[in-house]
C-alpha cells in the first residue's frame, strides 16, 4: 500500500514555517495548494498549484493547513473532514511533557514548551517559543502566537488569538472569540469576546 502524500493548504507566511516544521520531522510536502497561486510558483522547492486536481494524484491526499486565521482554519477543516492531517505535528526542539494532551492536527513550533497535564486542543497553533505551562489549557482552532506564555493553570477558550510575547496570568481564563494583543498582559480572567491590548490588558471599544 503506497503512503498518504502531504499537502500544505495555504501560501502565507505559516507555510514556510510549516514546511520547516515538517522538514524538521523529515517530512516532505508533495504541493502546496492556494486558489491565488500564481503560473510556475515555489516555496522552499514546493510547487504551488490552485488545486489539488492538478497534482494528478491517486494516492490519498492527507491535507496540513497553513492557516493562521483562526475561523478560516475552523472552516477549512470542516470542510476537509476526512482529508486532514490528524497527528499532531510537533519540532524537535519543542519539549511536550509526557503528561501533556496535544489535540488532532494541533501544530507545535520550534522551541516551544508544553508542560505537565497541559492540554493543546485539536487544529491549535502554539508558535515558535511559546510557552503553555501546567495544567494550561488551549481551546479548539486558537493560536498561540511567538513568545507568548500561559501560565500555569490558565485555560484559553476556542478560537482565540493570543499575540506574540503576550503573557496570561496564572490560573486567569479566557473566553472563546478573544485575541490578545502582542505583549500584552493579562491578570484577570476575559468572559466576553473582543480584543484586549496593554498590561494590564484593557478590552479595545470599537
Ligand atoms: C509567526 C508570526 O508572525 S505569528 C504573528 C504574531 N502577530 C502578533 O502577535 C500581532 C498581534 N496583533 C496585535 O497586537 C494587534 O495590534 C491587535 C490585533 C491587538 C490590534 O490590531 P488592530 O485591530 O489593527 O488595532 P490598531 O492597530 O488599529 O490599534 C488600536 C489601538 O490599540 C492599540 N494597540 C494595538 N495593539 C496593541 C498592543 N499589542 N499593545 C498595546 N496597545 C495596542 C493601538 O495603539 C491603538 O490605540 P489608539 O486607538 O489609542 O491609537
Amino acid at each position: 500500500m503506497s503512503e498518504a502524500h502531504l499537502v500544505i493548504a495555504g501560501a502565507g507566511g505559516h507555510a514556510r514555517s510549516l514546511v520547516s516544521l515538517l522538514r524538521a520531522n523529515k517530512l516532505e510536502p508533495k504541493a502546496i495548494v492556494d486558489a491565488h497561486a500564481a503560473p510556475g510558483e515555489m516555496i522552499m522547492g514546493i510547487a504551488v498549484v490552485t488545486s489539488i486536481n492538478h497534482l494528478n494524484l491517486e494516492d490519498e491526499i492527507n491535507t496540513i493547513l497553513a492557516i493562521g486565521d483562526n475561523a478560516l482554519r475552523k472552516t477549512k477543516a470542516n470542510d476537509l473532514k476526512a482529508q486532514c492531517y490528524t497527528l499532531p505535528l510537533t519540532h524537535p526542539s519543542s519539549f511536550i511533557d509526557e503528561t501533556a494532551l496535544l489535540g488532532c492536527a494541533s501544530q507545535i513550533f520550534a522551541g516551544a514548551y508544553v508542560g505537565p497535564l497541559a492540554e493543546v486542543g485539536q487544529f491549535a497553533i502554539i508558535n515558535t517559543h511559546a510557552v503553555i505551562e501546567h495544567e494550561a489549557s488551549v481551546g479548539a482552532f486558537s493560536h498561540v502566537a511567538v513568545g507568548a506564555k500561559l501560565l500555569g493553570r490558565t485555560r484559553i477558550g476556542e478560537s482565540c488569538f493570543i499575540g506574540a510575547g503576550a503573557v496570561i496570568k496564572d490560573g486567569r481564563s479566557i473566553c472563546d472569540g478573544v485575541t490578545v494583543g502582542a505583549n500584552s498582559f493579562v491578570n484577570k480572567s476575559i468572559d466576553e469576546p473582543g480584543v484586549y491590548v496593554g498590561s494590564p490588558a484593557r478590552k479595545l471599544n470599537r
